[in-house]
């Protein structure tokens, strides 16, 4: 796959300012039944680029959530993810820092939406978030971070205080050339709806999470 700048603007939020760029699969067979490009990603910024190569971004790799980023679910932790690392990251910038948040379409850890569903429709009988994706005879997490590369590259960055639980994340990024100075934790939107699948995420999916739980 490789992934190309298409186009960027300005974002007032109620969280402050951004650029927001897209990113597209220029792979030709990536395209919907339109002809659109299926895979465009989104990269949320505030003050990138900087010439001041002294400072690290506070980068956040977010996967879209459709049912928490939009829909507020209370099955996991992403929408308070999402607008906590975006107030995170203008705090940041506002004391002078920079930073990014790359929106990656992979939603459902990369197995798509309706199959996401279908996990749900198995984690309403009772099995877990990893036991429903291997239910399905999906992979746990299909999601891949190449595209991060080109993105942060975009914007001169191969540097980052990387905001995640996931080691897998970090160890990917430095795979690519991503240089992980700094993990920062984020451990937010605990509600009791969602305890028990934050607790897998701990407990089978080696995420770092310390406290709380
Ligand atoms: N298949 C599946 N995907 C889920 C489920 N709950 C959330 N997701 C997806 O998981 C992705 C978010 O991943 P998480 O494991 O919560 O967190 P992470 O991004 O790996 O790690 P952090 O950086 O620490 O947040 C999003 O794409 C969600 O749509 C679920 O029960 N089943
Ligand atoms: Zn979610």
């Amino acid at each position: 796959m490789s992934y190309q700048f298409i186009t960027q603007a300005t974002l007032p939020t109620a969280h402050g300012l951004f650029d927001i760029h897209v990113f597209e699969d220029t792979d030709d067979t990536a395209r919907d039944a339109l002809g659109n490009r299926k895979h465009e990603h989104v990269m949320l910024t505030v003050g990138l680029p900087t010439a001041d190569k002294s400072k690290i971004p506070l980068v956040r790799i977010h996967s879209e959530c459709l049912t928490g980023d939009a829909f507020s679910s209370l099955k996991c932790d992403c929408g308070p993810q999402l607008n906590a690392t975006m107030q995170m990251i203008q705090a940041y910038a506002k004391d002078g820092g920079c930073g990014a948040i790359l929106y990656l379409r992979q939603e459902g850890r990369g197995i798509g939406l309706t199959n996401k569903i279908r996990a749900y429709a198995l984690q309403d009988q009772g099995h877990d978030t990893l036991d429903a994706n291997l239910l399905l005879g999906l992979p746990a997490d299909a999601r891949t971070y190449e595209m991060c590369k080109p993105m942060l590259e975009h914007v001169g960055v191969d540097k980052v205080k990387l905001i995640t639980n996931n080691p897998n994340k970090i160890d990917y990024l430095n795979d690519i050339g991503i240089e992980v100075v700094e993990r920062v934790p984020l451990l937010v939107g605990v509600n009791p709806h969602n305890e028990a699948y934050l607790n897998t995420k701990k407990e089978r999916m080696g995420h770092m999470i310390e406290n709380g739980l």
